[in-house]
């Protein structure tokens, strides 16, 4: 009997680690850009998920962002169909027109367009290839920007896409290990010209910092980023229970917050305290920076009969007496 190849039989350890125990009845679906990551992630998942009594589709996204897109969508399906994938969507997106840059653009476009390609197909998760070189990338980025721990604890294994699971099944594989079972499996993964692209931000990190990094720490510097994102992540867990708590104490019965109850928190359940009332009263999540809760801080703590503190969504915050309102 042939012997099945390391990384092969680790990917797929990995995808059955997460396809167990999923709750519905739907397809899981693979996110797939043709690059390596999420073929290999395809591949295991098209072989994994029918062991599990579970279906398994694939969707593509084309952002129309560079040249000879279409056609790398309609590999990608090519091959979906080879492996035994379905359903299968190639969905096109208009990237132009949305804040952000062009990166942030497609990245919130694809996003919408799995949530509603799974809401499509009735999916019982969507699936990305997500590895742990991403997650060491994404904590290092966070790191030098000064993020804080909702930043460093980096990508979660699972969050809720348009009321569907977002599933990180490889965040424990290395890239050198999708790549190897690309090669073992015959794969030809498409190379995105972004990650090399020094333009970008992450992909200096990849082609740069991370390379020094091993060569002066060696290679467990990739395992302790990523350990670092698990670890601040329960943290951060934690502290937003004592933060949900914390602002229900806080409601002022006339409305608002009231100064004296979050004056009494500690500074890092009542950052979060003040982010989490912000989203509620309206604020766009992605726009809220440190600098808005910051604003929002100074009203409890350096009071000295300072204007409003301005929120994104056009909204303000000023301080009446013992309360926080919004204006
Ligand atoms: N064009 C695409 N179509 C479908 N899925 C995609 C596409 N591009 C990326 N993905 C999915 O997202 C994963 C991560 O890709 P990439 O690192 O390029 O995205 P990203 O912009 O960094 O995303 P994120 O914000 O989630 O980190 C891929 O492994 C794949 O599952």
């Amino acid at each position: 009997m042939a012997v099945l190849a390391p990384p092969v039989a680790a990917i797929r350890v990995a995808v059955r680690r997460a396809l167990t125990g999923l709750p519905g009845e739907g397809p899981v679906l693979v996110a797939c850009s043709g690059g390596a990551d999420s073929l290999a992630l395809a591949a295991a998942t098209a072989f994994v998920a029918p062991r599990l009594g579970r279906r398994a589709g694939l969707v593509t996204v084309d952002h129309g962002l560079q040249e000879g897109s279409a056609e790398r969508a309609a590999e990608v399906v090519a091959f979906a169909g080879e492996l035994g994938l379905a359903p299968v969507e190639l969905v096109r997106v208009e990237v132009a027109g949305r804040h952000g840059g062009p990166e942030a653009a497609a990245r919130e476009a694809r996003y919408e367009a799995l949530g509603a390609a799974a809401a499509r197909h009735g999916a019982a998760a969507v699936l990305t290839g997500h590895t742990r070189d991403d997650q060491a990338e994404t904590v290092l980025l966070a790191l030098a920007r000064g993020a804080g721990p909702r930043g460093l604890a980096g990508m979660p294994a699972r969050r809720d896409l348009a009321g569907v699971p977002l599933l990180r099944p490889l965040l424990g594989i290395t890239r050198a290990q999708t790549l190897a079972a690309c090669v073992v499996l015959g794969l030809k993964p498409w190379v995105d010209p972004h990650n090399s692209d020094p333009a970008y931000s992450r992909a200096r990190v990849r082609s740069d910092v991370l390379p020094a990094l091993v060569r002066a720490l060696g290679p467990a510097v990739l395992d302790g980023l990523a350990r670092t994102a698990g670890l601040v992540a329960e943290d951060n867990a934690a502290l937003d229970d004592l933060a949900e708590a914390a602002l229900a104490t806080a409601r002022d019965p006339a409305g608002g917050l009231a100064v004296p109850a979050l004056a009494a928190l500690a500074p890092a359940v009542r950052s979060r305290v003040l982010h989490a009332w912000a989203r509620e009263l309206g604020a766009p999540p992605s726009a809220l920076s440190h600098r808005h809760v910051a604003a929002l801080n100074a009203l409890v703590t350096a009071w000295r009969g300072q204007g409003p503190a301005h929120l994104p969504g056009g909204l303000r915050v000023l301080r009446r007496a013992d309360r926080l309102l919004l204006a």
